[in-house]
């Protein structure tokens, strides 16, 4: 038995018609959602996700403008940026993309930004406001892999969550959102002791480790649902998950492709974030 394939860049595209629908409707309104993204430094990664979150934006209508800046920027020259966006009426949501050179404190950034345009839902305001269940922006990339779970009707509530992960961006927020939709939440990590103990009990085993193919298909149950948030560039250019996808797919049930998998819906969902932004969060 194969497992059904979560196909991530398709569930993408029909949200982002739906999404393109809605903008019509602001705009016939006077409103047009803008994002304006900060790229600090030549990544050649960041800059790559960062075309394809303009694509994106583009495709939604949705206007978005770059500000790029040298590697040596300054922390309070960003600072000063951000400021200047903050204040900007115009601009409704601001991403700045991570990783930032080392002379930048990343939190510090972070928490610059005025929450109520903070469409990577990092500022720790909204972080709070997700652990206690009020309305916010919710973290991208979580909020993609409830969507995907979501949109093929797999049940989550009393269901054991597994994570492989705790990152700020990733492990630590999927865990809590899935925690309030009444899962039981394991987190694993580097110091985790005998982690295919944990991983084999999972019914949704969630993979943000950054390492190709370390799960193989004995460190999963049958009929588990697998999400794959590894996204690992080959020396060939290729890109590949954490998860070990031709031995997997056949125990698991459900599994996250990658490429086409949860990436697409972390931009889909930033789209989404930025449409609220645009129609203002609510303050209860
Ligand atoms: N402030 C901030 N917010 C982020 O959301 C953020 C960030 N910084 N820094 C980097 C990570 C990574 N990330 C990805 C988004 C989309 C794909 C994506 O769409 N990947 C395509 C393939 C793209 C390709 O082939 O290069 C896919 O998986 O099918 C991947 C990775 C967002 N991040």
């Amino acid at each position: 038995m194969s497992a059904e394939i979560i196909d991530g860049k398709e569930l993408a595209h029909e949200l982002r018609i739906s999404m393109k629908g809605e903008v019509l409707e602001l705009k016939r309104d006077g409103l047009t959602p803008h994002l304006t993204v900060v790229l600090v430094g030549e990544d050649p990664a960041s800059r790559s996700y960062v075309r394809g979150k303009q694509k994106a934006t583009d495709e939604t209508g949705i206007s978005s403008d770059l500000i790029e800046l040298s590697v040596d920027t300054s922390e309070s020259e960003l600072l000063q940026l951000i400021d200047k966006l903050n204040e900007d009426p115009s601009v409704h949501g601001i991403l700045v993309q991570l990783p930032l050179p080392e002379q930048i404190g990343e939190q510090k950034v972070i928490e610059s930004i005025n929450p109520a345009k903070d469409v990577d839902g990092f500022h720790p305001f909204n972080i709070g406001r997700m652990m206690s269940g009020g309305d916010t922006f919710l973290p991208c990339t979580p909020y993609g892999i409830l969507t995907m779970l979501k949109s093929k009707n797999i049940p989550i509530e009393g269901k054991h969550v597994v994570i492989i992960g705790r990152s700020n961006i990733v492990g630590k927020p999927v865990g809590q959102l899935l925690l309030n939709e009444n899962a039981t939440v394991t987190y694993c990590h580097s110091r985790t002791k005998d982690l295919k103990n944990h991983t084999t009990k999972a019914d949704i085993l969630i993979v943000a480790v950054g390492k190709p193919n370390v799960i193989k298909a004995d460190y999963v149950k049958q009929g588990c649902t697998v999400i794959d948030v590894g996204v690992n560039r080959l020396d060939d250019g290729s890109l590949t998950g954490d998860v070990d996808f031709e031995s997997v797919k056949h125990t698991a049930s459900y599994i996250t492709p990658v490429p086409r998998g949860v990436g697409p819906m972390t931009i889909t969902m930033l789209l989404k974030n930025t449409i609220k932004a645009a129609k203002g969060l609510s303050d209860n």
